[in-house]
């Protein structure tokens, strides 16, 4: 589905990431882990176009995607959820999850003001759409509400039904459950079995280990921007090098 070869994004001389290779098989959630600063974010960053490598090239689905611009990219398929949300908030729920279509709304300026019946009839079905994905994630009765005055917890799910309402190849969640409870961590969690059950491709970051223990096939792990790790969650949990890394995050902050 996706491969990374030997893929470095530097900040003035710094590698945040060094060439970084591994590939996501189609149908599976992969999971990537580290410590904090390992690089994952800007990984998903330059998967998906808000960043550009500095070397090394990305292939999705059997096409060079390096360096495309993030539109381009998510427009092939790929949609992804971001650490720190990013919703618009004063439009309402609905509309928010409906920008999650964009690739599939594709109409002229000149059509859309025209609004001619075959239109009004597509942005039915969108809506309705959207209202399914909406609905998957428990959030259909507020979907009138401007997303800005929703709970945290909401806000994550919304972002969820935003990034799955379109279907796509792969789906890059940025630490789904960060910030959650208990109780909304079981939730997201029992959506995401769903989302695997399904079939869907999933690159996962997250530092819930229960989390991605329980929902992996395969764990990829980065350390000071370098893959240390790739294996399956009972491989990569006994791996010494592993252990090592988040000791040495654990001596770090103590
Ligand atoms: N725009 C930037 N400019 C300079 N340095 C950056 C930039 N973005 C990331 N970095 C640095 O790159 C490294 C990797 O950061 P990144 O956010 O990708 O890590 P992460 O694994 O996602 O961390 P966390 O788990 O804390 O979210 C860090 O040292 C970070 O300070």
């Amino acid at each position: 589905m996706l491969h990374l070869d030997g893929v470095s994004r530097h900040f003035g001389g710094l590698p945040a990431l060094d060439r970084v290779s591994f590939a996501i098989p189609p149908g599976q959630v992969t999971a990537l882990i580290g410590p904090n600063g390992a690089g994952k974010s800007t990984l998903i960053n330059c998967i998906t176009g808000v960043d550009t490598p500095t070397a090394g090239t990305v292939v999705f689905q059997g096409r060079p995607i390096t360096g495309l611009p993030a539109h381009r990219i998510s427009r092939l398929g790929i949609a992804r959820t971001f650490q720190n949300l990013r919703l618009f908030p004063r439009i309402s729920v609905l509309e928010n999850v409906l920008c999650g279509l964009t690739r599939e709304g594709g109409q002229s300026m000149l059509m859309a003001m025209l609004r001619l019946p075959y239109l009004r009839h597509r942005e039915r079905l969108l809506k309705l759409r959207a209202m399914e994905a909406l609905d998957r994630f428990h959030l259909s009765d507020k979907a009138s509400w401007p997303a800005a005055i929703l709970a945290y917890g909401d806000k994550k799910r919304v972002e969820l039904a935003r990034a799955t309402v379109g279907n796509p190849h792969l789906l890059l969640l940025d630490e789904p459950v960060a910030g959650l409870n208990g109780e909304e961590t079981a939730a997201v969690g029992e959506q995401l079995h769903r989302l695997r059950a399904a079939g869907h491709t999933i690159l996962l970051v997250e530092h819930d280990m229960d989390l991605v223990m329980r929902l992996a096939d395969r764990v990829v792990v980065l350390d000071s921007g370098r893959c240390i790790a790739v294996g399956t969650p009972d491989e990569v949990r006994s791996n010494p090098l592993v252990l090592e890394a988040y000791l040495g995050q654990m001596e770090a902050t103590a």
